[in-house]
């Protein structure tokens, strides 16, 4: 297939999180031609070859390095250049590095792409995604953060686990910070079309959702502790957004980006709302219904972003 025929996703940073992106992406066949870019370019080329030499087991996917050029007619750019938390670090200690590294790339994704699909990964995945938007100029819609994605599979998994059911049966979220005031939306959850408590009451099961929203926060941190980095839950969680993104399919899936006025006390800050995804990037940002506790911590890790994404890039 000539080059100016393929569908093409550039992924910027290659360490664990952008190898285990382009490998997903390649597996589920989400694009036919995927370029890694790295500041350190073995690392990117490895990446891309030892990926490409699994080509012949799944379909004709190029996967190779490359330079910022090739951003010029990606169809998505997704960004996970940033250094990785350490055990025992915050990721808000992380910032200030971390935005100014994916401020830098911005930069050179402008250079060359005219109105690109951003999607942000590196730590504090808020935070930077806040810093793509001002730097880039592109409206808020089309710089997307993978914000609690994650966290918000994570709560399904442990949901589907408590409740001895299939996690594609719960749809529930995980709201806010992609950090430690993340807000788990219980009060609006269900399971296979039965509101949450209705479900678990007749199944005779009692959740505690103190354990359940503690497990949910520390899955991150527990992973790093115990293999010293997360990748494969985020590689998935980009691919899941990929894929609505490509098919144009207005999924809704939780992610952030910078809120605009309509959101009054929580506009201009990124954070994760549930929004209908489709090729042009957010179509909408919804309101989901919440209880006063989970609208109050919704306020409270809007404030904590607000000054946070302040501190760290200016307001
Ligand atoms: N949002 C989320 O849910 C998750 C976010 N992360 C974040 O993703 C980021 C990457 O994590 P890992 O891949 O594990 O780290 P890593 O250290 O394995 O890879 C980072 C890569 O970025 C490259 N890099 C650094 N500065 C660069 C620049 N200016 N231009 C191009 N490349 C550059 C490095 O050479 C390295 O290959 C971290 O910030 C991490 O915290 C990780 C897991 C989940
Ligand atoms: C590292 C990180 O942000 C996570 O696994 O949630």
């Amino acid at each position: 297939m000539k080059e100016s025929h393929r569908d093409k996703i550039v992924v910027i940073g290659a360490g664990n999180v952008g190898e285990a992106i382009a490998y997903t992406l390649m597996v589920r066949v989400q694009a036919n031609d995927i370029v890694l870019v790295d500041l350190n370019e073995d690392r990117a080329e490895g990446a891309a070859l030892d990926i490409a030499h699994g080509t012949s087991f799944f379909k004709q996917v190029w996967v190779r390095k490359g330079g910022y050029e090739e951003c010029a007619n990606a169809q998505i750019i997704i960004i996970t250049a940033g250094i990785a938390r350490k055990p025992g670090q915050t990721r808000l200690d992380l910032a200030k590095t971390n935005v100014s590294i994916v401020k830098s790339i911005t930069r050179n994704i402008m250079k060359f792409a005219e109105n690109p699909l951003i999607l942000v990964v590196s730590n504090p995945a808020d935070v930077t995604t806040a810093a793509v938007y001002k730097e880039s100029g592109l409206p808020s819609g089309r710089v997307i953060g993978s914000g609690t994605s994650l966290d918000t599979a994570r709560f399904r998994y442990i949901l589907s686990e408590k409740l001895h059911v299939n996690v594609e049966d719960i749809n529930a979220y995980i709201l806010g910070e992609h950090g430690d005031s993340q807000v788990p939306i219980f009060s609006s959850a269900n399971i296979g079309g039965f509101p949450l408590y209705d479900y678990a009451q007749q199944v005779g099961i009692t959740l505690d959702e103190e354990e359940i929203a503690h497990r949910t926060k520390d899955g991150g941190a527990e992973v790093i502790k115990l293999k010293g980095a997360t990748f494969y839950g985020i590689a998935m969680a980009v691919s899941n957004i990929v894929e609505t993104i490509m098919k144009d399919d207005d999924a809704i899936l939780p992610v952030a980006h910078v809120l605009d006025e309509s959101f009054e006390e929580w506009a201009g800050v990124a954070v994760s709302l549930p929004c209908r995804i489709g090729w042009d990037g957010i179509e909408q940002t919804l309101r989901i219904p919440m209880n006063e506790k989970e609208k109050a911590d919704m306020d409270k890790s809007v404030d904590i972003l607000r000054a946070f994404t302040e501190q760290v890039i200016g307001s």
